[in-house]
């Protein structure tokens, strides 16, 4: 994948020269006895205040500065904790209290107004329609894009191809995913859901205290966090779709700070750009925000982009699934068309549920 020219990259990007550049300029400065000037460093990052966050903002840390290791020997970064509207509100479902922009708005006020330079986010959580001055500057190479179970008795057995059957008649899930909760009803739709909100570790906590019976997480926020231990079963992709972008860290700019995207354009994974523009171009066409259960997920086999999606009532009674292929540089493309098809053969019913205020 090495070398993929997609068409969203319009400028010509030198990684290595404006990596050398800012390499030089971070020297100049550890020796200038004036005050610097242009870019002030530290680099201020910022990301939502929770483990998992924090977490993902030192990976890319650690990926960024391996390219250019004068920017850790500088310090050259200060991290920001911003908390958003989605981590204080734990009560309602983010459908109801407005969706993904909720984790991310303080989040690009703070980057649109200069207060940090860039930031780190879980590419799932990100709305498709960035606010205007602000770039997806880069991807991160994918962590498992799966869902896991995650289950309170621990000692029962799990049929892999039937994970959902060790589950009793009528079982409480604690999961506020509309998407995870409409995939679950449409096998057993006799389970019953709870909101388990809060950070992962928090989630983890109320199963164990008896809150519910299971609960889903992503495999890739459990994995970072080291807690990959506490899985049941791995969902396969056929059996619960991930969301769009799922296992995906993306890293915001301000559209005008062309140094800093050209500095991320270094360490992008070209990969993981072309999955996450396709499974992201299919949400914005269907939707676009967690009020739906839409599920979509593209990996590259031999070249070739394949994506998968999934719309659903959220009851579960209706669940359509598409599969779409091309080249990896038709990645949008694929994506709109995929939803075109998924919108065509829903039923009009299942939009206007949607839409509900
Ligand atoms: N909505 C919260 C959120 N955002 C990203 C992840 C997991 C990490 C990832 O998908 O990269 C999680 C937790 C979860 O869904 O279990």
């Amino acid at each position: 994948m090495n070398g993929l020219k997609l068409p969203f990259m319009n400028a010509p990007v030198l990684p290595s020269e404006a990596l050398q550049r800012v390499a030089a300029e971070a020297v100049r400065r550890s020796h200038a006895a004036e005050p610097p000037t242009g870019r002030k460093l530290p680099l201020r990052v910022g990301s939502r205040a929770s483990p998992l966050a924090l977490v993902q903002t030192r990976n890319f840390l650690t990926r960024l500065t391996r390219f250019c290791p004068v920017l850790r020997d500088m310090g050259a970064f200060q991290e920001y904790q911003i908390s958003t509207e989605g981590d204080r509100n734990l009560v309602q479902r983010l459908a109801e209290i407005g969706g993904k922009g909720l984790f991310a708005k303080e989040i690009h006020e703070a980057l649109a107004a200069g207060r940090i330079d860039f930031a780190v986010h879980s590419l799932k959580d990100l709305e498709t329609n960035l606010p205007p001055g602000l770039v997806l500057a880069c991807t991160l190479k994918r962590e498992d894009a799966r869902d896991a179970l995650i289950l309170r008795d621990r000692d029962v057995k799990v049929d892999p191809q039937r994970p959902y059957d060790c589950l009793p008649e009528g079982a409480l899930i604690g999961c506020a995913s509309v998407r995870r909760q409409a995939q679950m009803l449409h096998v057993r739709p006799d389970l019953r859901f709870c909101l388990l909100r809060g950070n992962v570790q928090t989630r983890l906590d109320k199963l164990r205290a008896g809150a519910c019976e299971a609960t889903l997480l992503a495999l890739a926020g459990l994995r970072r966090l080291g807690m990959e231990d506490r899985v049941d079963v791995v969902l396969e992709p056929d059996q619960m779709l991930p969301a769009s972008g799922q296992g995906i860290v993306g890293v915001t700019v301000r559209e005008s700070d062309l140094e800093l995207r050209e500095l991320l354009s270094a360490i992008e994974d070209p990969e993981a750009r072309a999955v996450s523009t396709a499974e992201r171009a299919l949400l914005a066409e269907l939707d676009g925000s967690c009020r739906t259960p839409i599920g979509g997920y593209a990996r590259i086999e031999n070249g070739v982009l394949k994506l998968s999606g999934m719309i659903a009532s959220e009851d579960g009674t209706f669940l359509l699934r598409r599969e779409i292929e091309g080249a990896p540089l038709e990645a949008a493309r694929l994506g709109t068309e995929l939803a075109d098809e998924l919108r065509r053969d829903t039923p009009a019913h299942i939009f206007d549920e949607m839409r509900r205020p």
